[in-house]
This record gives structure tokens, sequence and C-alpha cells, in this order.
């Protein structure tokens, strides 16, 4: 089966590669710096086990899903509208979408442009680009996908892969349990320019982080969604395990790019908003971040 990805970034190139590893035909569609380079020496891939030159196809053009059974949808959560409107008029009619993406909608709002079947995946990996088509595998790696016709089959092909993965009918609650990590500790991170250790450590930010996660349970709880989990554990652990760490939102923001902001905090409020749950502490962080990206420049969200 031909499997195409849409975003040849951090997640889609490390997901690609390990399945062009094991044996796939795999397409990665991205921007032409990494295209060209995979083009001309395959994708660098470099894990914590192995590195890699993976050879693999790569194009600039959406058209290139055209006879795939499988596609990973791996841009981030602002371009997923724009990216679903140019991957739609090539699918098959029988290829599942899955979405490696975080925060918490992606899933419907692809679903809203697609016909085809769209399945939820949480993702937990750690990953980068270091340089054009060139993807370094930092830790874990683990997908929790969501119930599919065909979800045994795409959670097998991924497994046999090296790629663990599970199928779960709860995903959307797992996604959820993610979500309320980014709205712990990214903004946070970005607006102090800190890693999550010393974060923490300042007085008051545990309490800003228990007001923000109990916002979102809330928020969950009225949209009928069962988080698994301790999360309060869970919120802790982030900073115990990974004390050098900086959010994704830092990241982007550090490099002037546009962040997710307005799929993690930015979601918890206009959900909040529309079932009547007040969420005034992720109201405060979603917009610094949004001032913060307004002036240094950063497009504005989607
Ligand atoms: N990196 C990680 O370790 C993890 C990431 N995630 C989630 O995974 C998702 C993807 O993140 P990540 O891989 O890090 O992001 P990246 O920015 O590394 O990758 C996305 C890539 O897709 C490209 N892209 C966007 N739109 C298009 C388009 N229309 N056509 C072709 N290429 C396009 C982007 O280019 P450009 O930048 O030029 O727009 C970028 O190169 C996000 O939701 C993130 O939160 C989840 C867990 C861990
Ligand atoms: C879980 C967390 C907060 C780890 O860095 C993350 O996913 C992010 O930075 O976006």
């Amino acid at each position: 089966m031909k499997i195409g990805v849409m975003g040849a970034g951090a997640v889609g190139c490390y997901y690609g590669g390990m399945l062009a590893r094991a044996g796939h035909e795999v397409v990665l569609i991205g921007r032409p710096a990494h295209v060209d380079a995979m083009r001309h020496a395959g994708l660098l891939l470099e894990t914590q086990s192995f590195t890699e030159r993976v050879p693999v196809a790569a194009s600039v053009d959406p058209a290139a899903v055209a006879g795939a059974g499988l596609v990973l949808f791996c841009v981030k959560s602002a371009d997923t509208a724009d990216a679903g409107a140019q991957i739609a008029p090539h699918l098959p009619p029988d290829a599942v979408v899955l979405s490696l993406q975080n925060g918490v909608d992606n899933t419907e709002r692809l679903q809203a442009l697609l016909p085809q079947a769209v399945v939820p995946a949480v993702v937990y990996v750690a990953t980068e680009m270091a340089g054009p088509g060139h993807v370094k595998h930092n830790g874990r790696g683990e997908l929790v996908i969501g119930p599919a016709a065909r979800g045994g089959d795409i959670a097998r092909l991924l497994q046999d892969a090296g790629i663990p993965t599970r199928v779960s009918a709860n995903a959307i609650g797992e996604l959820w349990a993610k979500l309320i990590l980014n709205c712990a500790y990214n903004a946070l991170s970005a607006i102090a320019r800190l890693p999550y250790g010393e974060l923490v450590a300042y007085a008051g930010v545990k309490e800003v982080m228990r007001d923000v996660v109990a916002e979102c349970l809330a928020v969950a709880r009225g949209a009928g969604v069962s988080v698994p989990g301790d999360v309060d554990e869970a919120v802790r652990l982030i900073a115990a395990t990974m004390p050098a760490q900086f959010s994704s939102t830092a990241q982007d923001m550090a490099r002037g790019r546009r962040s997710e902001i307005d799929h993690l905090n930015g979601y918890v409020v206009r959900k909040g908003a529309e079932l009547g749950v007040a969420t005034p502490a992720n109201r405060v962080l979603h917009t610094i971040v949004g001032l913060l990206e307004a002036r240094i420049g950063a497009p504005p969200g989607g």
C-alpha cells in the first residue's frame, strides 16, 4: 500500500522514514528545501538507536497523495485547513487519513473537508528537523490511534515498522490529556522563555498551572470527554522528566514562527465560551502569547 505523508517536518519525516525503512512505498510532501535534500540523498533518519539514510520519494506537490491507501497528516494545527484542502482533490475515495497532530479539533476540521475516513492519533514522540532532509529523533515514538474500519490493519502496519501503536476507543480523551499538558506548559514556557524545570520553580507557577488544568477539565467534562489517567501527576512529571525542555510554543516563538496556541489554550477558551464554562487563566495565557507573536511579526493564527 502506498503511504502519503502530508507535511514533511519533524513528525512526518520520522514516521514516514520509519515506514519507508520497513520497505513501504512512502511519499513525503513538504517544502522545497527538505524535498530537494531527500531527492538528492534520501532522508537522513537519526534516531536514538540507529542513523540511516533512507531512500524515499518526496514532492512539493500535494497531488502526490494520489493512489495512497494511508495518509499521515503531519502539518501544524494552523495549517490543517490549507493542507487538507490541497490534498482533497487527489485522495483516493478509500484512503484513510491519520491526523498525527497536537490539539483536539484537527480530526474534526479535516473531516469537514474530506469524505475519506479521518482518524485521530495521539503522538508521543520528541523529534526535530536538524537540517534539510535530516530528522533527529530525541525519544519515544508511540502512537495511540482512534478506531477505524481498517484500524487494526493500520496499527499492525505501524507496529511492524517499529512504531509502537495501540487502538483506543477513547483516543479523543487521550488527545485531551495531552492538550491539558500543552495548556499548562506551552504558553508559560514561551512567555517566560524558560525551560520547564526553572519555570515550575518560580513562586506561583504551579498554582497558575493548577487553575489552567482545572479549567481544561471543566471544559472537557462539559464537552462529554472523559480524560483518562491522573492529570495532576502527568503535569508534575513533565517538569520532573524534562527540566531542560522548552515548549514547542517557546521554540516557535524563538524562530519567529506562528505557534499552535490558538489550538491549545485558544481552543479551550473558544470551547469554554460555547459551553458556558469560564476559562480566565487560559484566556490570559492565550492572549499574551498572541500579543507576543504579533510583536515579533509571526503570521496571525488560523
Ligand atoms: N515535533 C514533535 O516532537 C512533536 C510534534 N507533535 C505535533 O505534530 C504536528 C506536526 O509537528 P512537527 O512535525 O513538529 O511540525 P513541523 O513544522 O516540523 O512540520 C510540518 C511541516 O509541514 C510543512 N507544511 C505545512 N503546510 C504544508 C503544505 N501545505 N504543503 C507542504 N508542506 C507543508 C511545514 O512547512 P512550513 O514550516 O514552511 O510551513 C513543515 O515543514 C503538530 O501538531 C505538533 O504539535 C506532536 C508530538 C511531538
Ligand atoms: C508535552 C510538551 C509540553 C512537551 O514539551 C509538548 O508537547 C510541547 O512542547 O508542545
